[in-house]
């Protein structure tokens, strides 16, 4: 396997998930002059390249290279049609092929550019913007261990990883994590707002409830204690937990998120067939 100073990682597609990606990389020592990138937008181009130092093409193919690896971090929608434009590119050396995006499967990257390559499915989160990503991967059968262990070398520079063995265990992944980050947004959003309605001020209301999102994330990551145990600390009998998680409860609340986390997982399941 080459050592991580060797490999040479090019991106196709530069924008939030591959931002994320090449951030995490560099802060985990890859030098700029490791990685490339492609991407349509100039002004998009003018921030990767203004914030990282690497060079970044218009053309998908400008100074392809021969890169170990191809990340390929672009919107399901346009997938099928990138892949034709560098198909020639990638086929000429055979790199690891990483994708990020949602729904779309190894066999119709397989089919896109060819059954012989290696292509590990993985879906990140945009925490990997500051090393804290969570991070489900798949690899088709072509994946040797040494791809793997390169896999893991790059997640592992944005975030926690784990090895799936069903490829639509991804689907599920992203329905947890890779949409997980909004849900968890939303619900402080409403916080937040309910804290002002009750005289907070916004300021006060936004520190307070974001502390209060990454102390109950940080206990739960910590302790050994399961996530009901630690909220059956918080609840005193009779006490102001119990009457809100009374108020959630009689909402249905655990139905509400079952039917999200089902509808998303829906979702990426059906983007495949929309984009094939
Ligand atoms: N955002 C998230 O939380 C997560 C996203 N993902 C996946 O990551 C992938 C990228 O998402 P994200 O980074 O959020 O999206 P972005 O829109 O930020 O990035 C995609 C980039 O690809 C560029 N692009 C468009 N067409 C081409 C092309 N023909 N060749 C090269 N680049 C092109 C876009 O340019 P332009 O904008 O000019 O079209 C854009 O800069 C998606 O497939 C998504 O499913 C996975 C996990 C989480
Ligand atoms: O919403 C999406 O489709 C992407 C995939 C997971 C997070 N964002």
């Amino acid at each position: 396997m080459n050592s991580t100073k060797d490999l040479r990682i090019r991106f196709v597609g530069a924008g939030n998930m591959a931002a994320s990606l090449i951030g995490g990389l560099l802060n985990k020592g890859l030098t700029a002059s490791q990685i490339s990138a492609s991407d349509p937008g100039l002004a998009q181009r003018d921030y990767i390249k203004d914030t990282f130092r690497i060079m970044v093409h218009e053309d998908n193919n400008a100074h392809f290279g021969m890169p170990d690896i191809v990340v390929l971090a672009v919107k399901p929608q346009v997938m099928k049609q990138v892949l034709a434009d560098v198909k020639a590119s990638i086929l000429t050396n055979e790199p690891l092929v990483i994708s990020v995006a949602a729904g779309i499967t190894t066999a119709q990257i397989e089919r896109w550019l060819s059954p012989q390559l290696s292509v590990v499915r993985t879906m990140p989160n945009t925490p990997a913007l500051i090393g804290q990503g969570a991070i489900g991967m798949f690899a088709n059968e072509q994946v040797k261990d040494a791809q793997k262990r390169m896999t893991e070398q790059i997640m592992d520079a944005v975030g926690t990883s784990v090895w799936l063995s069903k490829e639509s265990q991804v689907d599920a992944v992203t329905a947890l994590s890779g949409s997980g980050p909004a849900y968890f947004f939303m619900f402080m959003e409403h916080l937040q707002a309910a804290a002002e309605q009750l005289g907070l001020t916004a300021e006060d209301a936004a520190l307070l409830t974001k502390k209060t999102a990454v102390g109950a994330a940080l206990l739960a990551e910590r302790s050994d204690e399961s996530l009901a145990t630690l909220r059956e600390r918080v609840t005193s009998p009779n006490g102001t937990t119990a009457a809100a998680l009374d108020a959630f409860a009689r909402q249905h609340v655990d139905e509400v998120i079952n039917q999200a986390v089902q509808a998303a997982n829906e979702r990426s399941v059906t983007l495949s067939r929309e984009f094939d």
